[in-house]
């Protein structure tokens, strides 16, 4: 049985104050640390990066060929590699240069190797040999000091080669918050076919990537069988920052969630949504400080759920700011419920958004060849209005 209405908590609010009072409900980042490049991967920089060297650090060659000081014909002599130091050059001297070696002291340009011969120990250019010519010059790309990327940045792959290249071997970032996922239901199977009655997870597979995505450090993923005093101590005894649960959100013979929570001395921050799929999801805040997000069984309503609470959550405490909610025109008529927010499944076409088929609470067919979810008001959204997206797992 759910417990009676307490003060402080928005009961089957609106979606758009739901999903601001997850994002509160993390009312800081948790703190910073100093973390290796290849550990921060996944982390959020709390901090901005900044440039420790201009980049290129020094006069570059962007070509294999010759370094020439004037115009030519030049005296080629000598060779410099990329890691080498090089001598200083004379007006109507060359050197043999790769790619990416320090240009010498004196260098005017550079001839790709294509574009010059030697003739009678002389080089000639084909053409002219422009000023600053295949150089990249030192300071091109960034000034040493340069704030490079905000705070509040995931650290991505991209990020780690940027922060390496421009000297950097830790990088000051948020210590991610951790998850423990716990899937309820007996009619859960993890492998095989769905028979007799069972399903197979589904969202096991698919929140456990989406979450690290979003910032999390997934430290445990179970089943938990449909039992009040196990699902009970299952929260009560969670270490982690954020226990995220699926099912018996609802008012079902064994949907122990909410008596699981009151159990724990759970503080219901969200209790049900004004939102379809996913109404019955709700937020509570743990003893000690951690949260849980209860996603309602069905899938797509568990996504729903995700977007609108998890999500915002997992930022806050990351932070991260939320994606640019950007608006687009619909393409047809965005259905809408009477009262309450629909979050669709849609692609986007040359004419706008379009919804798409097999979108009911219990399909993923639709959300899997979704682009983003839709964000229909109560009322729904005319063809040619324009609807906010969120972005689709
Ligand atoms: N009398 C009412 N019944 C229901 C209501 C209601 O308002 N009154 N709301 C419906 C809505 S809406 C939803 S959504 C579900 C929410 O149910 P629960 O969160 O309690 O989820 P369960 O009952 O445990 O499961 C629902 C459904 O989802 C399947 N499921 C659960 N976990 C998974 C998983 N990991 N992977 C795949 N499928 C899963 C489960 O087998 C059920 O079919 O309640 C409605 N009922
Ligand atoms: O959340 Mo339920 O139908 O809205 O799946």
């Amino acid at each position: 049985m759910a417990p009676p209405p307490t003060a402080g908590t928005l009961h089957d609010g609106p979606w758009p104050q739901a999903r601001r009072a997850a994002r509160l409900a993390a009312r800081q980042p948790l703190p910073a640390i100093e973390a290796e490049l290849a550990a921060a991967l996944g982390h959020t920089l709390a901090a901005p990066l900044a440039a420790l060297t201009d980049l290129p650090a020094f006069d570059t060659s962007a070509m294999d060929g010759w370094a020439v000081s004037g115009p030519g014909p030049w005296r080629p002599a000598g060779r410099v590699l990329a890691g080498q130091d090089a001598a200083p050059l004379a007006d109507g001297e060359a050197v043999e240069i790769a790619t990416g070696a320090q240009l010498p002291p004196g260098a005017t340009g550079v001839l790709r190797r294509e574009h010059g011969r030697t003739e009678h120990g002389l080089l000639y250019a084909l053409g002219e040999v422009a000023p600053g010519q295949d150089v990249r010059p030192r300071g091109q790309e960034c000034r040493g000091g340069e704030a490079l990327l905000p705070a509040g940045t995931p650290v991505t792959p991209a990020v780690l080669g940027l922060a390496a290249a421009c000297g950097h071997d830790r990088l000051t970032v948020h210590r991610r918050p951790t998850v423990e996922l716990l899937l309820l239901g007996d009619e859960l199977l993890d492998s095989g076919l769905p028979q007799t009655g069972r399903v197979r997870d589904a969202l096991g597979p698919m929140l456990a990537p989406w979450l690290s995505a979003a910032g999390a450090e997934l430290t445990g993923r179970r089943q938990v069988r449909d039992d009040f005093g196990l699902l009970r101590d299952a929260v009560r005894h969670s270490p982690a920052d954020v226990v995220i649960t699926t099912g018996g959100t609802a008012a079902g013979p064994v949907d122990f969630l909410h008596a699981a929570l009151e159990a724990s001395g759970a503080h219901l921050l969200v209790d049900g949504v004004a939102v379809r799929p996913g109404h019955p999801m709700l937020l509570a805040e743990l003893p000690g400080g951690r949260h849980l997000v209860g996603l309602p069984g069905n899938p797509l309503a568990a996504v729903a759920g995700a977007v609108t609470l998890a999500l915002p959550l997992l930022h806050g405490l990351s932070g991260r700011p939320g994606p640019d909610l950007r608006t687009e025109p619909a393409a047809v008529d965005l259905p809408g419920h009477p009262t309450d927010t629909r979050l669709l499944p849609v692609v986007r076409t040359d004419q706008g958004v379009v919804p798409l088929a097999f979108d009911g609470p219990a399909m993923l067919r639709g959300l899997a060849l979704a682009e983003a979810l839709a964000v229909v008001p109560p009322g729904g959204v005319p063809a040619g209005g324009r609807t906010e997206l969120l972005p689709a797992p």
